[in-house]
């Protein structure tokens, strides 16, 4: 039987982006691909955050972050700030130190909003990473649709834990067929590790509309490390100022980018969707 047989777990959202959180800080085990996937078909999650017990003095749990394919990311925004909701209370503290494979995660609470310091953005084109040289990721040459008039060209390439690529559109995100483009620019073969795919519409100096599709998991609602690649790659074309609302489908984030040390922080809310128990049955093929 799975050792994940009858654990419970807390279904959640970020603004929309479907999380569930899966708290095995009293269990020794490490999720496999396939055990991520046989969750993802019977409670569908764009995320799978399982938390785990600290592994380095002065963090609070050590986590790591599963798409609905199994694959694993560097980072989750969304899922992060689930994650401190349920930690925060059983821990009796408003601040939380995240260990991920790759980096730590500060979240802070202050009243319903929960914000994460997402670190630095990188830029460079060997760490998002690209498969070619770029001298300036601001935008690189990308394009999809008819060569003298593509749909989408140019986008800013940023990562933020994980690779990003933002579209710039002058029209509602909306209106474009994310879901049929989102698949050919994730596996587009300058992105080796693939990306998530944003397009985004720059309303004001403080404003941009988003729309995401998200690698290994594909549209979804909200997606907050896309909201903080968007805010850094607008305010580095000089399109808005460096503290944003990002307008995603499920609701908004307030991304400030800072100055003082070039972290980004992401705030926003969080929900309780329902409790759930993983049950064996879920784990017969995904041995
Ligand atoms: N929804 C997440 C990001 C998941 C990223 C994942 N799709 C990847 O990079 O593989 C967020 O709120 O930041």
């Amino acid at each position: 039987m799975s050792p994940l047989s009858h654990r419970p777990y807390a279904k959640m959202n970020g603004i929309g982006n479907e999380i569930v959180v899966l708290d095995l800080r009293d269990l020794a085990h490490a999720v496999t691909p396939a055990e991520a996937r046989a969750i993802a078909a019977r409670e569908p999650f764009d995320q799978l955050m399982v938390v785990q017990a600290p592994r380095t003095a002065g963090t609070d749990a050590f986590m790591r972050i599963y798409n609905t394919d199994g694959s694993e990311s560097g980072a989750c925004g969304n899922g992060t700030r689930c994650v401190a909701a349920q930690l925060m209370p059983a821990l009796r503290t408003d601040r939380l130190t995240l260990e991920t494979p790759t980096s730590l995660v500060v979240a802070r609470r202050q009243g319903e909003l929960f914000t994460v310091d997402m670190g630095r953005p990188r830029f460079a084109w060997n760490e998002i990473p690209l498969a070619e040289a770029f001298p300036d990721t601001r935008y690189i040459e990308l394009q999809i649709g008819p060569i003298d008039a593509p749909v989408l060209h140019s986008p800013s390439a940023v990562s933020m834990g994980n690779p990003h690529a933002v579209f710039w559109v002058d029209r509602d995100p909306a209106t474009f067929d994310l879901g049929r483009i989102g698949p050919l620019l994730e596996n587009h073969p300058i992105f080796p590790e693939r990306a998530n795919i944003s397009l985004a519409q720059v309303l004001d100096p403080g404003h941009v509309r988003v729309r995401v599709w998200e690698r290994g998991a594909g549209l979804t609602r909200a997606c907050g490390s896309a909201a903080c690649a968007v805010a850094v790659a607008a305010a580095r074309l000089k399109r808005t100022g460096r503290t944003v609302r990002i307008t995603l489908p499920g609701g908004d984030l307030t991304i400030d980018w800072r100055e003082r040390d070039d972290h980004v922080l992401m705030t926003g809310a969080v929900e309780l969707e329902h409790h759930g128990t993983l049950d064996p049955a879920w784990f017969a093929d995904a041995a």
